[in-house]
Formats: C-alpha cells, sequence, structure tokens
C-alpha cells in the first residue's frame, strides 16, 4: 500500500460525503470523489456541511473530485473504493461501476450501504480482493452542496474475502480503516459479527422503510396511524425468525429496541420513502428480496414481507419506466 493510503469515493450522497469528510479529515488519507448532479457546485463553491459531528464547514472539497470514474482513475491506483451509491441490483451492477477502479488484488472494497447479503456479489466478482461491509448507522440528507447531517455517524465494518489466505490481511486492513475513519472525528467500530449488526438493522429498514414508501407516511405518523403493532412490528418479528434461523439471533425485545432506534417525535422519512417522493429507484431487492430469498431457503414464511415486497415491486416498475 501507499505511505498515505488513496481512498475512491463512489457515490457521493449524504452518506459518501461524510464519509469523505471523516476520511479526509484525518489527514491520514488521499480522497477522491466522483460527483455527478453536485460537480458544478461543489468545484464553485464546495460542500456547506452542517454536521452533528463536525459542527458547521462551509467550501470543503475532497481533496479531488472528478466527474467519472474514468476520470478519477488518473489520482489511483486506489486502495480503497468506497461505495456508497444506493445498492440496486435491479437497476445496475456494483461490480461493472466499480471494475475498473479496482486495479489489483489489493485494493480493498469497502461498502457503505443498507441491506443483507449484499458483500456476495463483490466477492464472487473480485474472489482475491478484501470486501469490508459497513453498516451506516447515520442520519443525513443533500441538497446539492448542502449537506445535513443530523444523527450522528456510527459505521459498523466487518472484512470478508472468498480467499481464506486473505483473511488476516483483510482484518488488519479493516481495522486500519477504521482507525483512519475514527482519526477524522466520527466513529468507526470493527464488528466480527457483522452480519449480526445487519440482520438488526434490517428489522428497522424492512419494515420502516417498506411501509413508509408505500403509504406515504413517515416513521412517526405510521406510529399515530395506529400502525405499529398491525404492520411494523409484525414485520419486524418477520426479519427476527428468517435472522434467527439463518444463525443470527438477534434479542427478544428487538422490535422494542428498533422501534426505539428513531424516536416517534422525530417523523422521519426513511430513505425508500424518500427515493419514491422523489421517483428515484428504491433499495427493494437488498432490503426485502434478499431476506426473502434467504428465509425460503431456511425455510422460513414470511408473509408480510412477500406481500410488501411485491408491493414495492409493483412501485419500482412505476418509478423505474417514468425514468
Ligand atoms: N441518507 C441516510 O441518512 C442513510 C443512508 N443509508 C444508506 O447509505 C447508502 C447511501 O445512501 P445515500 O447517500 O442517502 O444515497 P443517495 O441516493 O442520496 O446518494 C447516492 C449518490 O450516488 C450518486 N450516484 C448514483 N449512481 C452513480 C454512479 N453510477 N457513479 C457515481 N455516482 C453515482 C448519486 O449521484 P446523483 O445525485 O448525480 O444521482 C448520489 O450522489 C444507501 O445504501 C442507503 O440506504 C443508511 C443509513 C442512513
Ligand atoms: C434508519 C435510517 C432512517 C437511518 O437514517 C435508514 O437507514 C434509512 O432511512 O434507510
Amino acid at each position: 500500500m501507499s505511505q498515505i493510503p488513496k481512498i475512491l469515493v463512489v457515490g457521493c450522497g449524504p452518506v459518501g460525503t461524510m464519509c469523505s469528510y471523516s476520511l479526509q479529515n484525518s489527514g491520514r488519507a488521499t480522497v477522491t470523489a466522483i460527483l455527478r448532479s453536485a460537480y458544478d457546485d461543489v468545484e464553485a463553491n464546495g460542500f456547506h456541511i452542517k454536521s452533528i459531528d463536525h459542527g458547521e464547514v462551509d467550501g470543503w472539497r475532497p481533496h479531488n473530485i472528478s466527474r467519472t470514474l474514468d476520470d478519477a482513475l488518473q489520482y489511483g491506483p486506489f486502495d480503497y473504493v468506497l461505495v456508497a451509491l444506493k445498492n440496486l441490483p435491479d437497476v445496475y451492477s456494483i461490480p461493472d461501476i466499480i471494475r475498473p477502479a479496482v486495479a489489483s488484488d489489493k485494493a480493498t472494497i469497502v461498502l457503505v450501504q443498507n441491506g443483507i447479503d449484499i458483500e456476495q456479489p463483490l466477492i464472487d466478482a473480485f474472489p482475491d480482493n478484501v470486501v469490508i461491509s459497513g453498516v451506516p448507522l447515520i442520519g443525513c440528507e443533500q441538497n446539492g452542496r448542502e449537506i445535513l447531517h443530523n444523527d450522528p455517524d456510527i459505521l459498523l465494518v466487518g472484512a470478508y474475502t472468498k480467499n481464506p489466505h486473505k483473511m488476516g490481511q483483510g482484518k488488519l486492513t479493516c481495522s486500519e480503516f477504521a482507525e483512519i475513519y475514527t482519526a477524522g472525528g466520527a466513529k468507526c467500530e470493527v464488528k466480527e459479527n457483522l452480519t449480526w449488526f445487519r440482520w438488526r438493522k434490517l428489522c428497522w429498514n424492512a419494515s420502516f422503510n417498506a411501509i413508509c414508501a408505500l403509504t406515504n407516511l413517515d416513521s412517526g405518523l405510521i406510529q399515530d396511524a395506529g400502525a405499529l403493532e398491525t404492520l411494523i412490528k409484525p414485520a419486524m418479528g418477520e426479519v427476527a425468525a428468517i435472522a434467527s434461523a439463518a444463525g443470527y439471533q438477534l434479542p427478544e425485545d428487538i422490535k422494542e429496541q428498533m422501534v426505539a432506534f428513531t424516536p416517534r417525535e422525530l417523523y422521519l422519512k426513511p430513505s425508500m420513502q424518500v427515493d419514491a417522493i422523489r421517483g428515484r429507484p428504491m433499495e427493494i431487492e437488498v432490503i426485502l428480496g434478499n431476506a426473502l430469498r434467504i428465509a425460503e431457503k431456511v425455510d422460513v414464511d414470511a408473509k408480510l414481507l412477500g406481500t410488501l415486497y411485491q408491493l414495492l415491486k409493483a412501485k419500482q416498475r412505476v418509478l423505474l419506466s417514468a425514468r
């Protein structure tokens, strides 16, 4: 690895921008970010970040910005390729998008995304590379160069690889990444059992994201409407049952923990609801589809999740055909 790791950020929305900020702020990495719709604004004025972790920062730019991945290659070869795109296997292939930037088996791929079983396509496409999977516990939104980061950034990470000889190195690389990230002023914690944490977060995303996107009621309004006991908690219960059958036992009170995860009075729009409102594709395959495919393998009946998935797929078809 080069002395100062070179990090490429693919997907510089609110999450990718906050990752870029922490990594660059550490002083221990060179960050190249691919910007699309925000490129001109950020090139001219920099990002304006209001962050619960970092305070207000105006005029901030990643070390290098590029409009396309091909253009960004001039700043490589990259030690880390961090992906903070929406995970949309029904719309595009993340391995295909990042392949030109994964120059050798020494490049580590970092996923900062919601969902379950999202590592597998990368492990299959890059069998000799290390994949760091990251569960983002953060709340942030973007409007052009404006970033509002209102829920602290805690990134949980774990290493995966198809090549067993790479696992030792993978764990070291994962610790190095977490140290750099944390040195930049946010939190990044290495978890041996990262998949367990994915299942735990999925309880929230598969229930609230799906039901709020379908009803267009936010996380508070859906509770005011009386759907906590009839829809939200039953959906969480199905996720917990699949996780348990797959070998990831969640706590007895997981539903109560996950409901408390975002206070009702926040009236928060989950990312899937925001995508539906903006006419953008929703992460239904990695949040519901993958969970249901695992349910089938471990023989768990998940009727409610199955219904939510089919309803969302119908909505997705309309969203995609309007693009
Ligand atoms: N936002 C949040 O608070 C949270 C998000 N998450 C998860 O984090 C991940 C990222 O979320 P978020 O930042 O909100 O996502 P967004 O959809 O808001 O941002 C994604 C960014 O990726 C860019 N992009 C899309 N396709 C490409 C491409 N082919 N090449 C380069 N850039 C591309 C988009 O650019 P453009 O604008 O030009 O389309 C956009 O800037 C998701 O998995 C989400 O579920 C998890 C917890 C909280
Ligand atoms: C839990 C939450 C709301 C964090 O912002 C999220 O993951 C999402 O909106 O998809």
